[in-house]
């Protein structure tokens, strides 16, 4: 399917999840008719004739499987073909159990995927080896990249925090770096987007409306970020193991987080000028979930009710961020599973500071959740298709 023109259901406002206090709030839809039904369970060609064909490069991995689990829920995406590197030729359910239940293609190797009669791919590809990969594809292709790749416009920085020169300039110019919130009307054009990281996801979102309105101080931001281990993908690391991880913190990137660049690629297009921050993540023992605990300084005069009033009409009309009342505390089991990020601000009892919490679960809004809101843009729908689930709460 090429042309993407066709109106749907107003079944989104109806969704009667809302809560009074906004989280869950379904933006406002056009009223239609709805030409496709849910095929994305089902890989069969003639069942997706109608349906945008989809291909998952690097579907038996962790941000790969949670699209596979998301997209069972679109309406419009379905699933043409699916990739791995060395589990190629499995079926997914002895790679995902918890997939099995779904009709879906075999995994195979992306030298034998046959990209002709597909629409658009996410990539859920380790960094590095992705640009080549995308550099490859057809060009007729749309792409949610979920890698690092093409995130920098720098491709010095990205040399130098990636450790090698840059395989795809040309490409690098091309794509629209995809936080969704702050980049909409670009993404929507875009043909290759770069799906933010989990950490510089939780971080942009409290701070670009608070630095675009200068509440902030754009010295001495502070982060202290902690991050589920499914963050760290699947493949097996002596540092990932059970025993490595259970019952300790783990810092690690200190001083040195291959994040730390795009953190300050995105506050400083927000400020204007450039922004440098402290940034130390930690690994912390659950399987997914993200905080990011930031200490700002207010620009002289302002207060914390100030910060707290911006952060509410900055996202009054979002769907996927909350602020959360007054003084509530977010918490990641509040977001699991979810493709919500909850922010809230509070005040430092050193006058002139402030302490802002943002949680995420770093595969959904920190990755295949904002790929699949990103995806939908650039396919005309609305963004929030297939993205309506409640948090696993507890
Ligand atoms: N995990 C997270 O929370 C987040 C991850 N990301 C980014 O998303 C991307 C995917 O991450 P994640 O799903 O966690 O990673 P995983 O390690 O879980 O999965 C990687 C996938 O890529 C495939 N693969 C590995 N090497 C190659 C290769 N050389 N050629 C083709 N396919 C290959 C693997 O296949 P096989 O299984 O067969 O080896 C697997 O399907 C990464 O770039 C990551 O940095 C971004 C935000 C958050
Ligand atoms: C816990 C853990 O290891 N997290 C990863 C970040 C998550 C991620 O994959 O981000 P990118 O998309 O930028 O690669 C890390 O610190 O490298």
């Amino acid at each position: 399917m090429s042309a993407i023109s066709f109106s749907y259901p107003s079944f989104h406002t109806a969704h009667s999840w809302n809560n009074p206090k906004g989280f869950g709030k379904v933006r406002k839809q056009q009223a239609g008719k709805l030409h496709v039904k849910c095929l994305s369970k089902n890989g069969n060609p003639t069942s997706l004739q109608n349906a945008v064909r989809v291909g998952v490069l690097g579907a038996s991995g962790y941000t790969g499987s949670e699209v596979l689990r998301l997209l069972a829920n679109h309406p419009q995406f379905g699933i043409a073909l699916m990739t791995a590197d060395r589990k190629a030729g499995q079926p997914i359910s002895s790679v995902f159990p918890h997939l099995s239940t779904q009709d879906l293609p075999d995994l195979i190797a992306i030298k034998d995927a046959d990209f002709s009669d597909v629409d658009a791919v996410f990539c859920c590809l380790p960094h590095g080896t992705t640009q080549e990969i995308i550099k490859g594809l057809p060009k007729h292709l749309k792409i949610v990249d979920l890698s690092a790749d093409f995130r920098l416009k720098d491709l010095s920085e990205y040399e130098e925090w990636y450790g090698q020169p840059h395989r795809a300039p040309e490409l690098q110019k091309e794509a629209i770096y995809g936080l969704t919130e702050v980049l909409r009307e670009e993404i929507k054009n875009a043909r290759l987007v770069a799906n933010p990281g989990c950490y510089p996801t939780s971080v942009q979102l409290p701070l670009v409306p608070l630095i675009k309105a200068s509440l902030i101080e754009i010295k001495n931001i502070i982060i202290d970020a902690k991050s589920g281990v499914s963050g760290a993908g699947r493949s097996a690391k002596e540092n990932l193991l059970f025993t490595e991880v259970t019952e300790g913190l783990n810092s690690y990137g200190v001083t040195r987080h291959r994040h730390v660049p795009e953190i300050e690629q995105g506050l400083s297009d927000a400020s204007g000028s450039k922004v440098t921050v402290s940034f130390t993540p930690h690994l912390i023992p659950m399987s997914r979930g993200m905080q990011s605990t930031i200490y700002v300084e207010m620009a002289p005069g302002v207060r914390i009710e100030d910060l707290y009033q911006q952060l509410k009409l900055s996202y009054e009309d979002e769907e996927f961020v909350v602020v959360l009342e007054n003084g509530v505390i977010p918490r990641t089991h509040s977001v699991k599973g979810t493709n919500y990020c909850l922010i809230n601000v509070f005040p430092d009892r050193i006058p002139g500071r402030a302490i802002i919490i943002s949680v995420i679960d770093n595969l959904v809004k920190g990755a295949s959740g904002q790929a699949l809101q990103n995806l939908n843009l650039v396919m005309g729908f609305p963004e929030n298709l297939g993205l309506h689930y409640l948090p696993l709460f507890p």
